[in-house]
């Protein structure tokens, strides 16, 4: 790999003799990852077969490829993730029942490792600036099931206003200059010049000071990057030290982990505590995590703000549910999914929607995703969406149809299968995977798998 030549100069003086092993490691092919799901009701065994070993660090973390278009992916089984950037998750190690935010979270890595940490129980704020990037994360954390995931679509200037000293846990996974992804996307290294790594440790900042407004004393903040920079990485977490209350947690270095390294910093020896993956001393692209604690007692649990309105900027509205949509939804789910039990119903549009405990004011936020699709109120009736199915297990329901692979392969290609059963709305099951809805008419399966994924 062609590397510039001040990247090559600056890691030699850093690394010394490690560097022509630094370097070398570029060379080699990128290495790749899943992680099961453990939210699921099984495992995805397809998938499993053909992974090449497990990852030792990441509980549910496996090295192989997964196929895009597989049953194991399509229903939420796997997560196609690389094996360095599963440790984050873990060090994280959210709790159930928590508050937790993920700051910068599309594509959705972290956010789906998190929530399944958190067995589906609390709250986890999915946060992301950019609009598109928000939307594959929400359709990534749909995929996975979960009911008590956010997806918001805010600025961390904007958020910090909403949720101050709010959460037990929050992850800054870090806009970086992605030296760590060279291998996998060498297009990154065009963007690389001597100073980028510092106009990137700025931006951090300004997200990290975000970041502390919202945590909630006694609370961890995990700092993360994909890059080896020491200006993004222990300079940063050296300028955390210096401006805020917080001391280093210790991270556990399994082998091939190394230490931070304090004199790429201030010299700080607890920035040793932060861990470095490295490509050449461990099966993974690379990786700086470091785990602070805010230093303070216990604190009044704090409930998310009520914001003024901002000017030019087009906000979601959302409703309570009215007693008719109320009347509707009730009789879809006295006849299909009678175990289920809803938290707060509001809809936006035509849509309903299941928001999580603990964010009960949200009027002005950006939020795509509040709390669990349930589906959609069309004229005089309710038709599911397909995130309640994912979200649910085929023992939630008596309406319950199995299928064979092939034809799950004609249901997500949009084709109407014939079958027989109860009329009415079934849950499709394949393989034990939940994978949709369909309503049974007659021997005439209609398919309600949404329009814009079918393949
Ligand atoms: C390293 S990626 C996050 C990866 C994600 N956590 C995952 O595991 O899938 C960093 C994210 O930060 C977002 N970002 C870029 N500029 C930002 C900013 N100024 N403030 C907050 N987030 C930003 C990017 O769009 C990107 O999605």
């Amino acid at each position: 790999m062609k590397l510039p030549t001040a990247f090559i100069e600056k890691y030699r003086q850093l690394l010394g003799n490690e560097t022509d092993a630094f370097l070398a490691a570029f060379d080699q092919p990128s290495c790749s990852g899943f992680r099961t799901n453990p939210l699921k009701n099984g495992q995805p065994d397809a998938t499993l077969k053909t992974a090449s070993g497990k990852i030792e660090y990441v509980e549910n973390g496996w090295f192989g490829k997964v196929d895009g278009k597989s049953l194991d992916h399509v229903t939420g089984w796997v997560y196609s993730q690389e094996p360095s950037a599963m440790y984050v998750g873990e060090v994280v190690d959210p709790q159930p029942g928590e508050r937790v935010l993920d700051l910068c979270a599309a594509p959705g890595g972290k956010s789906t490792h998190l929530i399944a940490k958190m067995h589906d129980e609390g709250l986890l704020v999915a946060n992301e600036i950019f609009r598109k990037r928000a939307n594959i994360l929400a359709e990534n954390l749909e995929r996975w099931g979960t009911r008590h995931a956010v997806v918001m679509n805010e600025s961390p200037a904007d958020l910090e206003k909403q949720f101050p000293q709010f959460f037990d846990r929050i992850l800054v996974d870090a806009p970086c200059s992605g030296e760590g992804m060279f291998r996998k996307e060498p297009a990154g290294i065009e963007y690389w010049t001597p100073d980028y790594p510092s106009e990137c440790a700025n931006r951090q900042r300004k997200i990290l000071s975000s970041a502390m407004k919202m945590l909630k004393p006694g609370g961890t903040l995990v700092y993360s990057t994909c890059t080896f920079a020491p200006e993004e990485d222990e300079q940063n977490a050296a300028w955390l030290l210096d401006n805020y209350d917080l001391t280093m947690e210790p991270i556990k270095k399994y082998a091939g982990m190394d230490d931070g390294r304090p004199e790429w910093a201030d010299g700080n020896p607890e920035l040793s505590r932060a861990v470095r993956l490295f490509p050449h001393h461990i099966q993974g692209e690379g990786h700086f995590i470091a785990k602070f604690r805010l230093q303070g007692g216990s604190v009044m649990p704090v409930s998310a703000k009520k914001k003024s309105k901002k000017k030019g900027k087009q906000r979601a509205n959302h409703n309570s549910i009215t007693k008719e949509q109320r009347t509707l939804f009730e009789k879809f789910a006295a006849q299909t999914m009678p175990s289920y039990q809803a938290n707060h119903l509001l809809t936006y549009g035509d849509q309903l929607y299941d928001l999580p405990k603990g964010i009960d004011e949200i009027a002005q936020m950006t939020i795509l995703r509040p709390g669990l699709h349930l589906g959609t109120f069309k004229k005089n009736r309710f038709e599911p969406a397909l995130a309640w199915a994912l979200a649910s297990q085929p023992t939630d329901t008596d309406h319950v149809l199995s299928i064979t692979l092939d034809q799950w392969r004609q249901y997500v290609h949009g084709d109407t299968l014939q079958l027989s059963g109860e009329p009415g709305w079934q849950l499709l099951v394949c393989q034990g995977h939940v994978c949709g809805w369909g309503k049974l008419v007659g021997q005439t399966l209609k398919n309600f798998y949404p329009k814009g994924l079918r393949f």
